[in-house]
């Protein structure tokens, strides 16, 4: 059963500041994405990866073309949706785990763990106690748990990050590189939360450097790049 489908999706940067040069990324890019799959975008450095995933979360617009996302029982389209639209999308059928942790000063990991599902309206020691599993799971020290993540080092935040992506059993999951800074054992130990998403019936879309870790996660690999 697809969940995502990507249909003749187009996308140009035009560099206003720069003599106006266009970049042409993305042409006619169709994808379907099932229900317990991931699928992994594959390509040489620059051939529109981070885009194509960014604009599946609808950060950046498309100038052509359709994301059809299943959101509980209807299909919305993410190039046409009204912003409320695409909040509600976030918020319920789409996670995001990005390269890197945006900080929030004062804010300890545990909060910014499990904040995506106290906004779902979970009581506050579920959302504690779910958190506090998916950090133990990916081996954050609990005399960390407390403090903001400002000081972590890079690993150590991009845990966080993954455990605040992971919180809520969102439908459609879409990861930026989440192994890209973790060590041997981490990276397994990430492998295994994607392969428990997948079996729950998330569909994933990500990009994977790491040639054993996409190996191990990736149902089929989906080429990118188009010659200009
Ligand atoms: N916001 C932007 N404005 C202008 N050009 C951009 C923007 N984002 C990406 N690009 C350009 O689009 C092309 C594709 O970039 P993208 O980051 O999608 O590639 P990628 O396949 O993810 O690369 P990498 O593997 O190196 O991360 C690059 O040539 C890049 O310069």
């Amino acid at each position: 059963m697809s969940v995502l489908r990507v249909e003749n999706v187009s996308k140009t940067f035009v560099l206003h500041h720069q003599n106006g040069v266009r970049l042409p990324v993305l042409r006619d890019t169709s994808l379907e994405v099932n229900a317990g799959e991931c699928v992994v975008l594959h390509g040489h450095s620059g051939s529109g990866k981070s885009t194509l995933l960014r604009s599946l979360y609808a950060n950046y617009l498309p100038d052509a073309g359709h994301i059809h996302v299943k959101h509980g029982d209807e299909w919305v389209d993410l190039v046409q949706a009204p912003a409320r639209k695409v909040l509600d999308v976030r918020r319920h059928t789409i996670g995001w785990v990005s390269q890197f942790l945006r900080v929030i000063p004062r804010v300890s990991a545990l909060d910014v763990v499990m904040q995506p599902l106290l906004e779902l309206g979970l009581p506050r020691d579920v959302c504690i106690g779910k958190a506090s599993q998916l950090l133990t799971r990916l081996n954050v020290p609990e005399r960390l748990w407390h403090l903001a993540p400002a000081t972590f080092s890079g690993g150590e935040q991009q845990r966080v990050n993954i455990a605040r992506g992971f919180i809520v059993d969102y439908p459609i999951l879409l990861l930026d590189e989440p192994t890209a800074s973790l060590d041997a054992k981490n990276s397994a130990a990430v492998v295994e939360l994607i392969a428990q998403a997948k079996a729950r019936g998330a569909a994933i879309v990500g990009i994977f450097h790491d040639e054993a870790v996409r190996e191990s996660v990736a149902d089929c690999l989906f080429p990118m790049g188009i010659s200009a």
